[in-house]
């Protein structure tokens, strides 16, 4: 399989940057009329797909609203995910797994190996078990030519304790885990598989080398409070690889098609006009 980089950036020039999140919160389920339940976890999120698979280059289920029902809910996720390739869009998962080597190795088969049902084009993973903890992964999603997405920089404001900590050698750790993102991706072209989750509302950041030749997935506009016309500001000269993610600002706009598709477009018009700035 052509690697993942390659394939997002090719779906990033022919739809635009925007990954919609899949986040079936049980206040959406209401919103939508529907129970909140197996059944309305599935006709959520097949709405969601069918609406939406051909107007965005990323699906990033949210493996929480799904996990939260058990196997049942672990089942609609399988679906969800296969519904989504074939329909052509890529899915990043949003799990953000993390943990020792030998247990991220068995995290990475879950996702990024090609034949499991939940087999993603991209995975979330958390890097604070230290960043060599992902090898497994990393050398998996290699393999599969499937990518990774490390928290760097999360939107929440409670991210910057760790995140903004100060190592010995003075480098913080969210420059640190760029870094390593930067080496993974080296000499890839047009852009390497490995990617870093940096948000939208964390305002300048020209103290980091945001340059790291992969994806910067950026969560936080609508219902964070940030919006598109924030990106070239916060992220400057990388803003052409960001991958901007709306989940309950176009979410909230269901169950009706119409509506959703608009939403969608709405948010995507935003975002080229200032990515073109
Ligand atoms: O730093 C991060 C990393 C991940 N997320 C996830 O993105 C969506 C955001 O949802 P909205 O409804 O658009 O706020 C959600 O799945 C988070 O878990 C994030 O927000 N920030």
């Amino acid at each position: 399989m052509t690697d993942f980089g390659t394939r997002l950036r090719a779906a990033m020039d022919e739809r635009g940057p925007l990954c919609v999140g899949i986040d079936p919160h049980a206040a959406l389920l209401g919103r939508w009329g529907l129970g909140d339940d197996v059944a309305g976890l599935e006709r959520f999120s097949r709405t969601v797909v069918e609406a939406l698979a051909d107007q965005v280059a990323v699906f990033k289920p949210q493996a929480a609203f799904f996990e939260r029902f058990g196997s049942r809910g672990i089942a609609v996720l399988e679906r969800t995910v296969a519904d989504a390739r074939a329909a052509g869009t890529l899915v990043l998962m949003d799990a953000k797994r993390g943990d020792i080597g030998s247990t991220m190795a068995a995290y990475a088969e879950t996702f990024l190996r090609k034949d499991s049902p939940l087999f993603s084009d991209a995975l979330t993973v958390s890097p604070y078990l230290g960043y060599g903890s992902l090898r497994p992964a990393v050398d998996l999603a290699r393999e599969s030519g499937a990518g990774l997405f490390v928290l760097a920089l999360t939107s929440n404001p409670e991210g910057a304790e760790v995140q903004r900590a100060v190592r010995e050698d003075g480098r913080t750790i969210g420059a640190t885990m760029l870094a390593h993102l930067a080496e993974e991706n080296a000499g890839a072209t047009p852009m390497g598989s490995f990617g870093a989750v940096v948000g939208a509302t964390l305002g300048d950041l020209s103290s980091f080398d945001l340059d790291i030749n992969g994806p910067l997935l950026a969560p936080g506009i609508g219902a964070q409070g940030a919006t598109p016309a924030d990106l070239p500001a916060v992220f400057g000269a990388a803003v052409r690889n960001v991958v901007p993610n709306v989940s309950r600002g176009v979410l909230q706009h269901g169950p009706d098609t119409s509506a959703l598709r608009s939403a969608a477009a709405a948010f995507a018009e935003e975002i080229r006009a200032a990515v073109a700035g």
